[in-house]
């Protein structure tokens, strides 16, 4: 055994070392200076990279960076027109995701489309997932969903305002399982909003970056769960329960609910009626739905509560917007197609996308071949992470960036196409590209015209009634998520208030 570990360390050590010696041999896009075997392992920053990434942009003058860790290339791409050369232009190249150890074989997540290598499983899931979710059929259905859940999320704001930031995840939990399995969930405490939210807390940790040696030391995933040190054994034993529960729980119930013949059709609901019962094919059924919870949840809410926070910061925004919604509603709550009547609170909503990042560093791609780009040699199996932060807070694209201003998107009162749409970024890029784009943005619009026309969001105020300044923290991860914040949420006026009452759709809930 020693003599082994011994070779295997040996050969390890001299597999780095080239890859080190043959990497100074190219001409690699500029970086911070690399130590021997490990690389830039101890300058990669471990809090808002996004930041240091951007910085190291300037430093060296360039939009493209190029970093190395224990032998793993990891190519920066800090503008928008760098992503979309790269990942839009050359997708054949850029389309693939890397391979993390406890991700992909430990913690039963594996099985996401969004995380798997460009291939046929990837390629025939996303069709499959794109023929439903991308189909008339399906938008109608859905902007009816929306409406439901929409006013139903209006309702709980009135009820029990402090909340916001819970309601807001169970409007998307809502809609999600509703379009995904035919379930129509309770506003409080649904069992099945549970068992995903339960998943997707224990999945959270996956999407740190560095938080898992394993990740770095593959061969750990050996290590048994009993030995000392292996946590990350144990977590991922809990990984792989709440995965499989999430993805079984929530099928079992579409099947009951057809058996009983009391269902709105959904896309597994869809499938099944097409008489899949190959097991093969009712498994990939599985995955494919699970993925929408996964991808939609965190990313969507994300959006909602940064809404909420840069109300509460700019009032004067507000103001604006419930101006707007005022002279084309009349009185009445907002449907989608009011929202093209809409260029300020659209110019707002591009806004929020910009202005907090959701997912400040997209989803990392990986390049499948060698490649040259403006001279640069860019490795086969490189890491190719696109820092929509550097890009959303571009002073070329976004000047004063940190200002939230939708007035930035707007020309003589209408939407300006000249200026860059932060849509375009924050949704990712090349085949790739985020598959609920759509989806999202239209819960999103339609849930900030209705809190908008139905409320005034407040700061806070303290004992001695000065206002308080909400702080604007995120968690730190892959999807940033604003943390809790006072607001105070105030219906507008009491007619607004019966409106809320009257058209909350409580009817239909069991
Ligand atoms: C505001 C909300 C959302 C944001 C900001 C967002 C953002 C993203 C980003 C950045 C990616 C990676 C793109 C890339 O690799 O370049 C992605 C992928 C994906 N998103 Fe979204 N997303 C949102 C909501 C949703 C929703 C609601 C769904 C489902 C209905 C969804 C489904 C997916 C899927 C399936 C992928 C994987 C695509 C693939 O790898 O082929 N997303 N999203």
């Amino acid at each position: 055994m020693a003599l082994l570990a011994f070779i295997l360390g040996t050969l390890g050590v001299v597999v780095l070392y080239w890859r080190y010696w043959r990497n100074g041999q190219r001409h690699l896009p500029p970086g911070p200076k690399k130590l021997p075997f490990i690389g830039n392992l101890l300058s990669m920053p471990r809090r808002a990279e996004w930041e240091t990434f951007a910085d190291w942009g300037k430093e060296y003058n360039s939009d493209i960076i190029h970093a190395s860790a224990l032998g793993t290339s990891v190519v920066i791409l800090n503008s928008y027109q760098v992503a979309v050369d790269l990942l839009d232009k050359k997708s054949a190249i850029y389309s693939s995701r890397p391979h993390f150890t406890m991700f992909h074989e430990l913690s039963g997540w594996g099985y996401l489309f969004s995380m798997l290598p460009y291939g046929d499983v990837w390629r025939e899931s996303r069709r499959i997932f794109t023929k439903h979710f991308n189909s008339s059929h399906h938008d109608a259905i859905n902007q009816q969903r929306d409406i439901l859940y929409v006013r139903r999320f209006i309702w709980q704001l009135l009820e029990k305002p402090h909340g916001f930031l819970r309601h807001a995840r169970t409007l998307v939990g809502s809609t999600t399982l509703s379009m995904t399995y035919s379930i129509n969930v309770r506003p409080y405490d649904d069992p099945l909003i549970e068992i995903v939210e339960n998943a997707v807390e224990t999945a959270v940790e996956l999407l740190i970056a560095g938080a898992f040696l394993v990740d770095v030391f593959p061969l750990l995933k050996y290590v048994p769960k009993w030995f000392p040190g292996a946590k990350f054994q144990r977590k991922a034993a809990i990984m792989r329960e709440n995965s499989e529960r999430l993805r079984n729980a929530t099928f079992l119930t579409t099947e009951k609910l057809m058996e009983a013949g009391n269902y709105s059709p959904s896309f597994v609901s869809d499938a099944l009626r097409e008489n899949i019962d190959n097991p093969k094919d009712i498994d990939l059924l599985k995955d494919i739905a699970a993925q929408v919870y996964m991808a939609g949840a965190d990313t969507t809410a994300s959006a909602l509560g940064t809404f909420f926070l840069s109300m509460v910061c700019y009032p004067e925004v507000q103001k604006k917007a419930q101006r707007e919604l005022d002279k084309v509603l009349n009185g009445r709550l907002p449907e989608h197609g009011d929202i093209v009547s809409l260029p300020y609170l659209h110019a707002l909503v591009k806004e929020v996308y910009r202005w907090k990042p959701i997912t400040p560093l997209g989803l990392p791609h990986q390049s499948i071949s060698d490649d040259l780009y403006k001279g640069y040699h860019i490795p086969r199996n490189s890491m190719v992470i696109p820092n929509q932060w550097a890009m959303l807070n571009d002073e070329r694209d976004y000047p004063e960036p940190r200002h939230f201003r939708p007035e930035r998107f707007l020309k003589d009162g209408r939407l300006d196409h000249s200026v860059r749409d932060p849509m375009d970024i924050a949704f990712g890029f090349g085949r790739r590209v985020c598959a609920g784009k759509h989806i999202a943005h239209s819960t999103i619009m339609l849930a900030a015209a209705s809190v908008l026309s139905s409320f005034d969001l407040l700061r806070e105020r303290d004992e001695n009634h000065r206002e308080i300044d909400p702080k604007g923290k995120y968690t730190h991860a892959l999807i940033s998520q604003p943390l809790d914040f006072p607001c105070v949420i105030k219906p507008r006026s009491a007619y607004a208030a019966e409106l809320i009452r009257s058209s909350s759709g409580l009817d239909i809930v069991d």
